[in-house]
């Protein structure tokens, strides 16, 4: 499992128990998070705000809180949100109570979202360790974002002109993984959340 550090710069803050996880749309970054969720209560995954809609296999209040463009207009207004960006026509955005108060707590916090809200956080919560997600070939990403069959044929063409872009900010994160076998993710993801979190 290849793993490239990159340059460490952290604060010693609460923000330091903050993991963040970004990759290309379809690298694999839901499944990952399902393992953790499943094998590992230990870490709290923050639960987004979308205004996309639900997918067959999504549940509100799981996967996301589904929401309006109001709602979500709103929570910006009254700055509940830690982080947020327009992705693929639609919006996306990490409610911040919830993220403080674990983190104030001790507890390690992990959220998965896209490379604007990376940056995004990078700025706010310097302590925060940054994890790229890599697919093993650009084929085999194509591959899965096509074949987990959940958008149409031009909003997968959309969302592969995004992970170009994303692609080539991987130099920006604290670490790169390589998603070839989801359960050796699962568990260099485990320590990477777990390391310097005292
Ligand atoms: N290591 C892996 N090997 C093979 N298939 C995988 C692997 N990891 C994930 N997949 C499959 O790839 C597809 C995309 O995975 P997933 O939905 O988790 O990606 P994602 O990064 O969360 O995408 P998005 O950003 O669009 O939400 C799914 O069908 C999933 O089952
Ligand atoms: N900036 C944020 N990006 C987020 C958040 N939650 C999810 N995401 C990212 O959006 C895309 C698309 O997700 P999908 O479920 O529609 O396939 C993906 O890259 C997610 O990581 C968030 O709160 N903020």
């Amino acid at each position: 499992m290849p793993i490239q550090s990159g340059t460490e710069n952290r604060s010693a803050d609460t923000s330091k128990r903050l993991t963040v996880l970004s990759g290309p749309s379809g690298v694999g970054k839901s499944t990952i998070v399902q393992e953790i969720r499943q094998h590992h209560p230990e870490v709290w995954l923050s639960v987004s705000m979308t205004t996309r809609a639900p997918r067959p296999s999504e549940t509100d209040g799981v996967e996301y809180h589904f929401t309006t463009e109001d709602d979500f207009d709103r929570m910006i207004a009254d700055g509940e949100l830690l982080e947020w960006a327009g992705f693929s026509g639609n919006r996306y955005g990490t409610p911040r109570r919830p993220v403080v108060e674990r983190l104030t707590a001790g507890i390690p916090v992990l959220l998965e979202i896209d490379l604007q809200g990376a940056r995004q956080v990078r700025k706010t919560m310097p302590g925060a360790f940054h994890v790229f997600l890599a697919p093993p070939s650009w084929e085999e990403l194509e591959r899965r974002l096509t074949g987990r069959g959940t958008e149409p044929a031009e909003v997968v063409q959309r969302r592969l002109a995004t992970a170009r872009e994303e692609l080539a900010a991987e130099k920006e994160f604290d670490a790169t993984l390589v998603n070839t076998s989801v359960q050796d993710v699962r568990d260099e993801l485990l320590t990477l959340i777990l390391a310097s979190r005292v």
